[in-house]
């Protein structure tokens, strides 16, 4: 995950020991063949996984477009898939994220709003705090007129264990600026969300 791990940072062979310790807790023999290999990869999953800890969210946004500065309309990147972790349970929340602001001087590249959900998402997270730390980001970074997030997710915490609840969907949203403080533009907003998805037009 880094190159120069944090002195907190248990090494890679603790950690597969650990995953041997969990593989023997759960009733298995962590010594047979087809479990050999299998905590150096759970080790690699979870260097991706939770990557998003080594990345910088804000530095993913310095870099922006001054030739746009005269665009004050709403700018929408949706259905944003991302992949995250329950910080209770360790297992998959699965979601579309829906990013807009509104600029006031500065533009980014909008792969740079994926960037930023996944530098979140890649992280022991709840959705709620996710929702936040997204919006907040671009917020602060992009000092926009106004910033909105907006989460649907599936959290396997509740459709594959618990309550076992498969359909449920959890929705989320942070609205800051003019998305909170002008219902018109909030309304423009909801519109923008409703029309159809062309993007897997170009898919
Ligand atoms: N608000 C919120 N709750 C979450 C999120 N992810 C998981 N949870 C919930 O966190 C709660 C943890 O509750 P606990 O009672 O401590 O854990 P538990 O005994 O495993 O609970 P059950 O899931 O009901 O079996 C559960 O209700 C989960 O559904 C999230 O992103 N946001």
């Amino acid at each position: 995950m880094t190159s120069s791990p944090s002195p907190l940072r248990p090494s890679r062979e603790e950690a597969e020991d650990a995953i041997r310790v969990l593989l023997r807790w759960a009733g298995e023999d962590p010594s047979r063949e087809g479990l050999l290999d299998t905590p150096a990869r759970v080790a690699r999953s979870y260097e991706e996984f939770f990557e998003g800890y080594e990345i910088s969210p804000e530095d993913l946004l310095k870099r922006t477009f001054s030739e746009v500065e005269d665009y004050d309309e709403i700018v929408l990147l949706r259905d944003i898939r991302f992949e995250s972790h329950c910080e209770h349970h360790m297992v998959p929340i699965i979601g579309r994220a829906h990013v807009a602001y509104l600029p006031r001087k500065r533009v980014v590249g909008i792969s740079k709003l994926a960037r930023v959900v996944d530098a979140y998402a890649r992280r022991f997270q709840i959705q709620e705090r996710l929702t936040s730390q997204i919006a907040n980001t671009i917020d602060s970074v992009l000092e926009p007129y106004g910033t909105a997030v907006i989460l649907e997710a599936g959290h396997q915490c509740m459709t594959t264990r618990g309550v076992h609840r498969p359909g449920v969907s959890m929705v989320t949203s942070r609205m800051l600026g003019v998305f909170r403080d002008n219902s018109d533009t909030r309304r423009e907003l909801m519109a923008m969300l409703n029309r159809p998805n062309i993007g897997e037009l170009s898919a």
